[in-house]
């Protein structure tokens, strides 16, 4: 299977490592708009082979889209990041045209990619790479939901003092700083509450913290996180090149799920070839209903953003 990134940068670059580090496909063509620098990363990565044992080809271009052609999946994570003190909502401005005009780029030569759209604000630039492609809705997957469990799953680790695989749980809800829902309630440790062995206070404070997992490391590093993020959208492409089906949460095009329509939104989703395979629909009390319709408002205020674009 063959895999495009889009953005040869942290995101991009690290996700295309995982991706042959793992031999989760077994071919990837980075594209960027800075001159050799997909090239660069591509040999880099490729340089690695022989050391770490990996058969997956890696290729780099500058612009050239000829070289995607008949991926299966595209990632968009071309666009700039935040810089700390800022939203990912800032960055609109520059990455709505970025994301739209790479949409249709790749479609040209992959018209039956699924795209993984990355670039931030990432529930708005779902929605607009729907809207501007008239692609089927199980086709525009937007990643935010996996990273931001995992980090949750990673609070709640430190707090219980458990490894992490040890853990479940899940975010759902917009892909922002005061608009993600961590459900506490559901998370559990090998099979029991997590409530059992944490107090409401310290269950808080993980909830919040996950909440700014993204500001936090943009804080202490600069520009935002790379780690996590590549890894988590090379999880979320394994479950669709290799047709594993799992539950995962991301961001999609809602037509009365949960309440909403018209809203690309995190919520779980069963994840496989097709892409969104289903849409999971988990019964949420008041409180957490409430929370995901301010939620919902929120992003589509942010979509109000896209009139000029679209
Ligand atoms: N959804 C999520 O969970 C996450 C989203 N992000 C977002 O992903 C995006 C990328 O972040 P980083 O990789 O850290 O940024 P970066 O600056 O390291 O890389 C972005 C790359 O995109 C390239 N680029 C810009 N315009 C392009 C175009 N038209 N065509 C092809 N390439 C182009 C740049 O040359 C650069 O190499 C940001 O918008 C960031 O906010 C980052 C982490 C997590
Ligand atoms: O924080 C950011 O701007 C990048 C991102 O979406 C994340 O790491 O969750």
């Amino acid at each position: 299977m063959k895999v495009t990134i889009v953005g040869a940068g942290n995101v991009g670059a690290t996700c295309a490592d995982v991706i042959a580090y793992r031999g989760i496909a077994s071919e990837i063509v980075l594209l960027d708009i800075k001159e050799g620098f997909a090239e660069g990363k591509a040999m880099d990565m490729m340089q690695c082979a022989p050391t770490t044992g990996f058969n997956t080809r890696v290729v780099g271009t500058t612009k050239d889209y000829s070289k995607t052609a008949n991926s299966s999946v595209v990632v968009i994570t071309s666009g700039v990041p935040r810089k700390p003190g800022m939203t990912r909502e800032e960055l609109i401005g520059i990455n709505a045209g970025i994301v739209k005009e790479v949409a249709e780029n790749i479609l040209q030569h992959s018209p039956d990619a699924i795209i993984v759209v990355v670039s931030n604000p990432m529930d708005t630039m779902a929605y607009l790479t729907l809207k501007a492609t008239g692609l089927p809705k199980n086709r525009v997957i937007g990643m935010g939901g996996a990273l931001d469990s995992s980090r949750f799953k990673y609070f709640l680790s430190q707090a219980l003092d458990k490894p992490a695989w040890d853990i479940h749980g899940m975010v759902i809800g917009g892909h922002g700083d005061t608009t993600m829902i961590p459900l506490t309630r559901l998370a559990s440790y090998s099979g029991s509450p997590v409530s059992q062995f944490l107090s409401a206070e310290e269950l808080d404070k993980v909830a919040a913290d996950t909440m700014v997992g993204g500001a936090t490391l943009t804080k202490l590093l600069g520009t935002s996180a790379w780690y996590a993020p590549g890894a988590s959208v090379a999880y979320l492409v394994d479950s669709i090149v290799n047709d594993q089906k799992k539950m995962i949460p991301c961001s999609v095009m809602l037509e009365g799920e949960y309440g909403q329509s018209d809203i690309c939104i995190g919520v779980p989703c069963i994840i496989g070839k097709n892409g969104i395979e289903e849409i999971v629909d988990i019964s949420l009390n008041e409180e957490e209903k409430e929370k995901f319709a301010k939620s919902a408002e929120a992003v589509r205020n942010m979509n109000e953003a896209l009139k000029e674009i679209l």
